[in-house]
């Protein structure tokens, strides 16, 4: 084997909870891991010799900040393996939207370079450098839907109604390092148990302060909720509603108001990543 084509995933927090903060400034969170059917494509080419090259572009994204090329890198100090790897991203979903994106391209590079290379680590080992790489990065190596807590890295799968989700973007990013270091976010919320989440009492900590921050977002909220229930994803920028069936979901779609983007999607309890490379 020398080239692999592969999914990125993207996901959305069904809720975020926001329960304290570590005195490493990290915080500690509640969070349901929603994976979608829908994302990026990671295309990897083994080379004979030991350069890594990526070889797309990523506005904004310079080559010792691209969390691709950070996890290769890692991957092989970690391996000690001197294997070289052309990379290219089929870039889809939007960076800044809370959905993902760049950890879920980072946890396909780590495993889809460990099977292309041979290097035989196994998941707890990938999830264990991904989580180096970002908070949430671990939940797609895992490659489940999963209830998160601590900083989002202890993970329980859970098997969510496949719904299908409208997500949509307004016009703006989300960094999200601006809104866990914000002084009016919400940091004390109850911890609740699975059971609270099933009854659907269960919130998103950021979203009342990032709707207040970003006009935009309190649009695409106030716009989404006359059609189903809205909520932030993550920190944001993308909101989400959930329907019964794909046609009721498309229908949201096709109303989306000019500037803003966005796509429907299923949710799946096991990661297309995984369904692709046969591991559990
Ligand atoms: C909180 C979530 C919920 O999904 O937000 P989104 O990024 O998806 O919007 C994620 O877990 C985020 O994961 P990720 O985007 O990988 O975060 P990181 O790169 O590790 O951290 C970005 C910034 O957020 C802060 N951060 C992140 C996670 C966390 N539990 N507590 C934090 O305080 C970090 O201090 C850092 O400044
Ligand atoms: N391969 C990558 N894809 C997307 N973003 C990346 C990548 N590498 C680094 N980044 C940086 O990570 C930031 C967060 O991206 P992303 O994970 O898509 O958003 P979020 O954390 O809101 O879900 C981007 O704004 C970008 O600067």
């Amino acid at each position: 084997m020398t080239q692999l084509t592969l999914p990125c995933p993207a996901k959305i927090n069904l809720f975020l909870h926001i329960t304290g903060q570590r005195a490493d400034g990290y915080h500690e969170l509640q969070t349901l891991f929603q994976l979608l059917d829908h994302g990026d494509t990671l295309y990897l080419h083994s080379r004979d010799d030991s350069a890594l090259r990526f070889t797309s572009k990523l506005p904004g994204v310079t080559d010792s900040t691209n969390l691709i090329m950070r996890a290769a890198r890692l991957l092989r100090e970690y391996s000690g393996c001197h294997h070289g790897a052309d990379i290219a991203i089929d870039k889809v979903l939007p960076m800044g939207g809370g959905i993902g994106g760049g950890s879920s391209d980072a946890a396909t590079a780590l495993l889809g370079l460990n099977h292309l290379w041979q290097l035989g680590l196994s998941t707890e080992e990938l999830a264990r450098l991904g989580l180096q790489l970002g908070a949430d990065v671990p939940v797609f190596i895992l490659g489940r839907t999963a209830w998160a807590e601590g900083i989002g890295e202890q993970l329980t799968p859970i098997d969510t109604p496949e719904r299908w989700y409208f997500v949509l973007r307004p016009p703006c990013e989300v960094a999200t390092a601006e809104i866990f270091s914000h002084e009016q976010l919400t940091r004390d919320t109850s911890p609740i148990k699975i059971a609270a989440f099933l009854e659907g009492a269960t919130g998103n900590s950021c979203q009342e302060l990032v709707r207040r921050l970003y006009p935009d977002v309190d649009k695409a909220l106030i716009w989404l909720d006359q059609f189903a229930p809205a909520r932030l994803t993550g920190t944001g920028s993308c909101v989400f509603a959930s329907f019964d069936n794909k046609s009721a979901a498309t229908a949201v779609l096709e109303e989306m108001p000019k500037g803003m983007t966005g796509f429907v999607a299923r949710g799946v309890n096991r990661s297309p990543l995984h369904t692709t490379l046969d591991i559990a």
